[in-house]
């Protein structure tokens, strides 16, 4: 995607970045989606979500122009999570945020029409199904997403471990070693979900998502959030541009349940 040139931008959903044309052609499944509580249909066969991180899988932490990103090696089984919705067992490949440039907006997904200030996505893939991610991405039960919400409120020490990281990666295109880092830590004990088809929310939006929406959001505090604000979606030596308000614009649901694993 070219940047968006030095036009003033508007409201952040309306921004040209995120807007329509990007959305596959014929797309009947594309994410995100406002979750409105109560059309939602409790699901008693959806088990309970199975996580299980190797922190020593983790790799780096990067910036890649949309967002931080922290990967991790997907070469083996270590890092994975089975159960809830899925058929079989998906690869954690990398995890990522979307916020807004003030707290009232942010996250991608909505409850209820009610946007969080940041939103975290663990990547996960079918690497039963599928030889790699790329392979996986155009694939429909390719991939799975947990999607955490983040909501203002105590400090996060989980949280603050990649906070002190990321003036290293204030740049688009830089990367810094980042180990030994279990992202179980950003995740709520609560077990309950909601879970629906759809798609990836950037490039290249395929319709290959099991997401897997935690009911409960993570707290984290002002200066955390700040913190995310400081990074920058241009690369060293560009006319700096304030990496906030990454999320794309909510989509038509269509045809589509969303099923929660409460009632
Ligand atoms: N925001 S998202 O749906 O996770 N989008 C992604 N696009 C590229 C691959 C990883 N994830
Ligand atoms: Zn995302």
């Amino acid at each position: 995607i070219k940047s968006c040139g030095n036009h003033s931008c508007p409201h952040p959903a309306l921004h040209p970045l995120w807007q329509s044309p990007l959305t596959i052609p014929g797309g009947t499944r594309q994410s995100p989606i406002n979750i409105q509580w109560r059309d939602s249909v409790y699901d008693p066969f959806l088990k309970p979500l199975k996580i299980s991180y190797d922190p020593t899988t983790c790799l780096h932490i990067w910036n890649n122009g949309y967002s931080f990103l922290v990967e991790f090696d997907d070469s083996t089984d270590k890092s994975i999570i089975v159960g809830g919705p899925l058929e079989n067992q998906y690869r954690l490949k990398q995890f990522h945020f979307h916020w807004g440039a003030i707290n009232d907006w942010g996250s991608e997904h909505t409850v209820d029409s009610k946007f969080y200030p940041a939103e975290l996505h663990l990547v996960h893939w079918n690497a039963v199904d599928y030889p790699s991610f790329e392979d996986a991405v155009m694939e429909g039960n390719g991939l799975a997403v947990i999607g955490v919400f983040l909501k203002l409120g105590a400090r996060h020490e989980g949280l603050q471990t990649l906070v002190d990281a990321l003036p290293a990666v204030r740049h688009k295109d830089t990367v810094i070693e980042f180990d030994e880092f279990d992202p179980s830590c950003l995740i709520p004990s609560c077990p309950d979900y909601w879970t629906y088809a759809g798609s990836l929310t950037t490039p290249p939006l395929t319709e290959s998502v099991t997401w897997i929406i935690k009911k409960k959001p993570i707290e984290v505090d002002e200066d955390q959030l700040e913190a995310f604000r400081t990074l920058l979606f241009t690369s060293d030596g560009e006319e700096e541009r304030r990496m906030v308000d990454n999320f794309r614009p909510l989509q038509p649901l269509m045809n589509r349940t969303v099923r929660s694993s409460f009632q």
